[in-house]
């Protein structure tokens, strides 16, 4: 477990984070999200006793990350800022690591198996691929065999085969009852990783919710309709809820909002009106993010007009 209270970061006058309150329970995958610069980063080193905040507190596993006095066996961590000692292969790195926080030697075989290094364990880091990089910085994380997991983009530089076996990962993780909390860019990812989301946008929270109730509320779902009468459906519908949202995209076609598709089919056939097609649009994660986020974004491309 996880737990952010009023967590505010202050660097040279501007505020990265603010008041910012969140839990990360365990038994999920729990992503968080939020546009460049939003805090994430400096967040996550919070939590992991990294960076002190300017006011507020975290706790993992119920104590601060330095209350802990074996932290590699409450809490994993992978952060972007990585330093392996190039010069060392994967398994020296890791059993340095282990030696010097009293883990069992076992632990490293354990986890080159878990992460898929084994037959590069005695290669050298330098040499490494981004993809490999990565899952020697996973297999660090979980060498203390922690409760919970704070993973920093940790899809970055992965191939798709790559991004899949973490994905599993994670999920099988959090099965096992751990707490994992995972920060990404990619939404799309996130959808198909996490259950719950922690959504920040100029370091406060914009949003601390599952994965389908974001995307419900973005209010971003719509039902496009093909009819040939479309003048008749628009008011019939409206009739019925005159605050839902209807567009005519064409002359023949309605996008509707705030109307499920059995509504809008039982309403079509009680006025005798011919549907030619009736097709429920779900938003995705990626456009209820960017509902949610756009008065946060902080480098903002500029959109062709
Ligand atoms: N050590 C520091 N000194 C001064 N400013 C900093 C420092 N670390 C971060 N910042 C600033 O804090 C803000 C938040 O940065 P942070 O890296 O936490 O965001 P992020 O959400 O992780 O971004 P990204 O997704 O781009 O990695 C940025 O404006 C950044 O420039």
């Amino acid at each position: 477990m996880i737990r952010a209270h009023e967590l505010t970061k202050t660097y040279g006058g501007k505020t990265v984070v603010q008041d910012l309150s969140f839990t990360v329970r365990p038994g999920t995958v729990t992503g968080f999200l939020g546009p460049n610069g939003a805090g994430k980063s400096t967040t996550m080193r919070m939590l992991l006793g990294l960076d002190a905040p300017t006011h507020g507190r975290a706790t993992v596993n119920g104590r601060a990350y330095a209350g802990h006095r074996a932290p590699l066996t409450q809490v994993g961590a992978l952060l972007e800022a990585r330093a392996i000692h190039p010069g060392r292969s994967a398994r020296d790195h890791l059993l340095a690591l282990a030696l010097t926080h009293g883990l069992p030697r076992r632990r490293v075989a354990e986890v080159l198996e878990l992460t898929g290094l084994s037959g590069v364990a005695d290669r050298r880091v330098k040499g490494f691929s981004l993809g490999m990089g990565q899952r020697l910085g996973i297999a660090s994380a979980l060498l203390g065999d922690p409760a919970t997991l704070i993973l920093d983009e940790p899809v970055n530089g992965l191939d798709p085969e790559g991004v899949l076996w973490i994905r599993t990962l994670l999920k099988s993780l959090a099965a096992e009852g751990r707490t994992v909390l995972v920060s990404s860019h990619l939404m799309s990812e996130m959808a198909l990783t996490a259950d719950h989301l922690v959504v920040i946008g100029r370091g406060r929270l914009l949003a601390d919710t599952t994965v389908d109730d974001l995307v419900r509320g973005s209010g971003g779902s719509s039902v496009r309709v093909v009819t040939p009468q479309a003048t008749d459906l628009r008011r019939a519908l409206l009739a019925e809820r005159p605050r839902g949202q209807i567009t005519a995209v064409a002359p023949d076609t309605l996008e509707v909002r705030g109307a499920d598709s059995t509504h809008i089919g039982r309403t079509a056939a009680a006025h005798g009106i011919a549907l030619y097609e009736l097709t429920p649009h779900t938003a995705s994660l990626e456009e209820a993010f960017m509902n949610l986020t756009q008065d946060a974004v902080d480098y903002q491309g500029a959109t062709a007009a």
